[in-house]
């Protein structure tokens, strides 16, 4: 199984360049992140390339996360800006070698209509995933459960894979957050098999606390190699908030990485032998 460290929640006591080769130590194989908006992306490649990593995800810029905002793609006033986050992702998708791409549709703001909010919702996915075609990236939609993030405009898979129908366009596809769906509804294998076709993403945690997995009720013991066995062989994002349990879950389900001949084994790499 491949694993990819998110690094909008993993190694926060660290710069986010210097977050790279933590999760390289640590043996994640890849990483993905909100966005790196803020940096200099040709860095984050050299940081990549450094360490051996992969750029699996990251999502197109979700307005104002410290305000509460996660995405803006359903909100009709703000099309605009969501299409120049769109041409930055564009820019970031190249550089950095992602093919897969996470579009947050946000909170239906009291006043809009569902409706009018999941068709412009629609548009701006359909107009993205136009936009990023050319660069080999697909276009993801997540359902975040409304218990974290209450008015959020697709919250269960089933309403994601509903607006993905709506949407028509063949670079699209779902993300499972197991998380997410734990808190909306559980019967996890089953639910994803029934969208197995188009999920093309997975992320993890646990619950209850959004933690590490086996410090909560979610047995990833028996669910990520079912999910192996229903034919799931894209990344797995680490997507959760870190207690002092570490990174010890992930020796179930991936070896520990031998370091190059020659590299300097990190603390992180000793602790797992
Ligand atoms: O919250 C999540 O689960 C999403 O994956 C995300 O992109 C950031 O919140
Ligand atoms: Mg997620």
């Amino acid at each position: 199984m491949k694993f990819s460290a998110n690094l909008s929640m993993l190694y926060q006591e660290l710069p986010f360049l210097e977050r790279i080769p933590a999760a390289a130590a640590d043996g994640f194989t890849g990483v993905e992140f909100l966005g790196a908006y803020d940096q200099d992306v040709l860095e984050v490649r050299a940081a990549l390339e450094a360490a051996g990593l992969r750029q699996v995800l990251f999502n197109v810029p979700s307005g104002d996360w410290a305000g509460g905002e996660r995405g803006i793609a359903c909100l009709p006033e703000r099309v605009e800006e969501f299409e120049e986050g769109v041409a930055r992702a564009l820019e970031h998708a190249r550089t950095l070698g992602c093919s897969l791409v996470n579009v947050l549709a946000g909170r239906v703001p009291e006043g809009l209509e569902l409706d009018t909010a999941l068709e412009t919702l629609a548009e701006n996915v359909r107009f993205a995933a136009h936009a990023l075609a050319p660069a080999g990236v697909t276009v993801l939609l997540e359902a975040v459960n409304t218990r974290d993030v209450p008015g959020f405009a697709l919250p269960t898979i089933a309403d994601a894979a509903a607006l993905l129908s709506r949407v028509q366009a063949p670079n699209t596809g779902l993300q499972f957050d197991v998380y997410h769906a734990q808190v909306m509804r559980g019967d996890l294998l089953a639910t994803f098999e029934r969208f197995r076709t188009a999920i093309q993403h997975v992320q993890i945690a646990d619950n209850p606390g959004r933690h590490e997995p086996g410090t909560g009720e979610v047995n990833y013991s028996f669910l990520l190699p079912a999910l192996r066995a229903a034919g799931y062989g894209g990344y797995i994002g680490a997507e959760y908030v870190p207690t002092t349990a570490g990174t010890g879950w992930l020796r179930e389900f991936a070896p520990v990485p031998e370091p190059a001949w020659g590299a300097t084994r990190g603390s992180a790499w000793e602790a797992a032998r």
